[in-house]
């Protein structure tokens, strides 16, 4: 379905790159077929050129005008601007995706002015190993045809959760910000295990193993999470002294209202944009 299509990432940051890196090193299209396009850091586009071997080019509305499917990939607070910039050379044929954190299908339609087959995604920075949790839903005129596009070209960087437009946002503060929250916790271990004499080197192989495992463990079991760290715990061990301090500290409800607070500040952001930005 992808060959031969044309990709343009409108917005060439943190997340395009890691997109754009998952699907250059998984081989999901030939790098020849990315373009990538940004406002004004030509020294990013030259990095990305060199690095992935893919084409760019500085002129936006060139770069879209080639493009059958183009990623929009600036922040939310730009994409106005993006989308005028190069709405003259956009048409019905082409498929939108965006990867913006609170901005609804229907607010990209009314921009491009057409209608157009908009897909509204939520990957994370793991794309760029393929190890991105992604959620994705249609816009009002996009085809289950577009939907597969989309579905396939995500899937090849991660795992791809089909959902209805209501829950984007819900995914947003989960799977989009979850690893931030991870690297968060990584942080703080990388501190205590510097404060109990361990290398660098040393606690980065034992963090990040720890962590691969914890993630390949409830991919592979059907135990609750609860069971999981049970199991961890002996009576009067290490672990249990460990978790209660985590619960003398409230961390559990601190993460969840952390998540819920991520969610709101996504619904947040497709409102104010709604409201005062068209
Ligand atoms: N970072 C993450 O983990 C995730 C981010 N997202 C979403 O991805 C989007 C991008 O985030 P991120 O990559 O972190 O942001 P970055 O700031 O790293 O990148 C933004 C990009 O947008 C470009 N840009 C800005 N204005 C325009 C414009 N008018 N026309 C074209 N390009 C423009 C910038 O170009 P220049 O440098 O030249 O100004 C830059 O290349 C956001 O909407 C965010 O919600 C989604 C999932 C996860
Ligand atoms: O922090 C943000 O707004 C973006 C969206 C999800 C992850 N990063």
């Amino acid at each position: 379905m992808l060959e031969n299509k044309t990709i343009t990432f409108l917005g060439a940051g943190s997340m395009a790159e890691a997109v754009i890196g998952g699907l250059v090193r998984l081989q999901v299209v030939a790098p020849q077929q990315i373009i990538a396009t940004n406002l004004s850091d030509q020294e990013k586009l030259n990095y990305l050129e060199q690095e992935y071997g893919i084409r760019t080019n500085s002129n936006r509305a060139e770069a879209v005008k080639e493009g059958d499917i183009i990623i929009l990939a600036m922040k939310p607070k730009h994409v106005k601007d993006a989308i005028d910039a190069v709405q003259s050379m956009t048409n019905e044929s082409q498929l939108f995706v965006s990867v913006l954190a609170g901005i609804p299908t229907s607010y990209i339609e009314d921009l491009l002015g057409h209608q157009a087959g908009v897909i509204r995604t939520m990957p994370n920075t793991s794309a760029k190993v393929g190890a991105s949790a992604t959620g994705i839903c249609k816009g009002s005129y996009a085809t289950n045809q577009q939907l597969n596009e989309v579905e396939q070209l995500f899937s090849a960087v991660g795992t791809v959760t089909v959902v209805t437009e209501d829950k984007l946002d819900a995914v947003t503060g989960i799977a989009g910000s979850g690893p931030a929250y991870f690297y968060y916790v990584v942080e703080a271990m990388e501190l205590a295990a510097e404060q109990a004499g361990l290398s660098k080197e040393e606690a980065a192989t034992l963090i990040s193993q720890t962590i691969v495992g914890v993630g390949k463990r409830l991919q592979s079991t059907k135990k609750s999470s609860r069971e999981l760290y049970q199991e961890v715990m002996s009576p009067n061990g290490t672990t249990e002294a460990g978790i209660k301090v985590l619960e003398e500290r409230q961390t559990q409800e601190a993460v969840t209202d952390a998540i819920t607070r991520a969610i709101e500040r996504s619904k947040e952001l497709g409102s104010v944009f709604l409201n005062t930005n068209k």
